[in-house]
Formats: structure tokens, C-alpha cells, sequence
């Protein structure tokens, strides 16, 4: 008989080192299913909720190559809540909906594992128990504003005004089934990760 497959998901504060824990997933051979490559991409050209954008927003925020002008929308939601639910209701709920069906899909190929990466699984209302488990990674705020600030080039105001949107780290300790401290070396991020593949007898 196949085993059903189970389901974990990645989350963590902005630049806590989601990604660098997928990245090695990946690399690892794991699916992954990235709630923020889907963000991205449904915001690029072409993309499915630019229509949405170009009414709620205004052609103001839509880049000459068709792409969401995220410096001008990030200055507009990071401002005002309303703002913030409008773009919400037509990026995160679409993003939701499409995380449950590429699952589904996982599901049908007969997965043993997929990892969800979503960023912000506490602060969408979810606690978590529609996965299996929930891994968060963590890092102090002071080496994830660094971080970000040399990554994106974003001001320290701004970081910290994305953070404040967030829930904290004490929220995703509690209510998260494993941690992984990133406030060390990436390899010894990729050793905690390790450690964990072994526990849940994903590697041997
Ligand atoms: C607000 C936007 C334009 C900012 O774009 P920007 O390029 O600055 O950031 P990016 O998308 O790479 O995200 C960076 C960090 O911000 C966090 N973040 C994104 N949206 C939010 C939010 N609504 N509240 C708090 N943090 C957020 C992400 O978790 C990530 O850690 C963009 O994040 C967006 O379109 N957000 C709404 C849709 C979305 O991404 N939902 C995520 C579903 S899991
Ligand atoms: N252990 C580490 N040592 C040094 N740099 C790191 C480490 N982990 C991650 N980084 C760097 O910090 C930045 C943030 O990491 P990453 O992009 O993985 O975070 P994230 O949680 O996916 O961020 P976001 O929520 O903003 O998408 C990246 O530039 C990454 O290369």
C-alpha cells in the first residue's frame, strides 16, 4: 500500500532564510511549492492578478513592462491597512486557493514529502494543523534587517515597518512543531536541516 504523502510547511519573519532552507531542499530532491514564486509570478508580466491590480490600484502602479510596480504598492500598503487588504484579497486568497490544488497535484504523483514554503502561515489566521508539520525558522531582528538591507536594498525604516506586520518569533516558537535557528553559517543552517530530514526519516 503507498503511504499518503505528508505535508510540511516552511515559514519564518522576512529574511529569517526561508528560501535558503528550500534551496537545499530542492537541491536535496524534495518538491518544493514557494507561496512567494507564486506571489511573484502572478505580479510579473502577464501575470494573473495584474488585472486586478491595474483596477483596484490605478495604471500608476503598473510598470511599462506590465509588470505590479512593488516599490510603489510597497509605499502605498505599508502605509495604510485598507490598502494592505485590498491587494491581499487579490494576491494572498488566490495564492491559498492555488497552494491547495498544486498539493492535490503532489498528491496524484504519489509524493512521499512536499514542503510549503509560506511566509506568512501564522499571520494568515492558519495555526498550522492542516500540515503535518511546520517548520519555522528563526533569527535574531538584528541579523534579518542586516540581511534584507544588503539583499533588497531596502531602508532600515522600511524593514522594520515589514516586520511589524509580522507576528514574532515567540508566536512561531510556540505554535511551530520544529525550529531552525539561522542566526549561525549557512552550513550550519544545512546541518540543522539535515537533522531534521533524519528525525522525520526523510533521509537516512
Ligand atoms: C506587499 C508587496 C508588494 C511587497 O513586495 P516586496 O517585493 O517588498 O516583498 P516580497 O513579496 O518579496 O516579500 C518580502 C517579505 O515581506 C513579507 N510580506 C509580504 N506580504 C506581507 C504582508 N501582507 N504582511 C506582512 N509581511 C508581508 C513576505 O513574507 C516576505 O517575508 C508584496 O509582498 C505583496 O504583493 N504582498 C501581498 C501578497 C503576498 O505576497 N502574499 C503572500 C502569501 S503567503
Ligand atoms: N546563515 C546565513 N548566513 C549569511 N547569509 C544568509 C544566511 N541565511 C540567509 N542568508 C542571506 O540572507 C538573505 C535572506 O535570506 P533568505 O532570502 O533565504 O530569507 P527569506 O526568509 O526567504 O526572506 P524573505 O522572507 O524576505 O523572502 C539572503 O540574501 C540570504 O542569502
Amino acid at each position: 500500500m503507498r503511504r499518503a504523502m505528508r505535508t510540511i510547511a516552511i515559514t519564518g519573519g522576512i529574511g529569517s532564510g526561508k528560501t535558503a532552507v528550500t534551496d537545499y531542499l530542492e537541491e536535496k530532491g524534495f518538491p518544493v511549492i514557494d507561496t512567494d514564486c507564486m506571489a511573484h509570478a502572478m505580479t510579473a508580466p502577464g501575470g494573473k492578478a495584474i488585472p486586478y491590480i491595474r483596477k483596484y490600484f490605478g495604471e500608476d502602479f503598473i510598470l511599462p513592462d506590465g509588470s505590479m510596480d512593488r516599490e510603489a504598492i510597497r509605499n502605498v500598503v505599508y502605509h495604510n491597512p485598507e490598502m494592505m487588504k485590498v491587494l491581499e484579497k487579490g494576491t494572498t486568497e488566490v495564492i491559498v486557493r492555488d497552494t491547495k490544488a498544486e498539493i492535490e497535484r503532489m498528491r496524484t504523483l504519489g509524493a512521499p514529502v512536499t514542503f510549503v514554503a509560506i511566509p506568512l502561515l501564522f499571520e494568515s489566521g492558519s495555526d498550522g494543523s492542516e500540515y503535518d508539520g511546520v517548520w519555522a525558522v528563526t533569527a535574531s531582528e538584528e541579523v534579518r534587517v542586516k540581511r534584507v538591507m544588503a539583499r533588497d536594498g531596502l531602508t532600515e525604516e522600511m524593514v522594520r515597518r515589514i516586520l511589524k506586520k509580522q507576528v514574532s518569533d515567540e508566536v512561531r516558537r510556540e505554535k511551530a512543531s520544529e525550529l531552525i535557528d539561522n542566526s549561525g553559517t549557512l552550513a550550519e543552517l544545512r546541518s540543522r536541516v539535515d537533522f531534521l530530514l533524519r528525525k522525520n526519516h526523510l533521509i537516512s
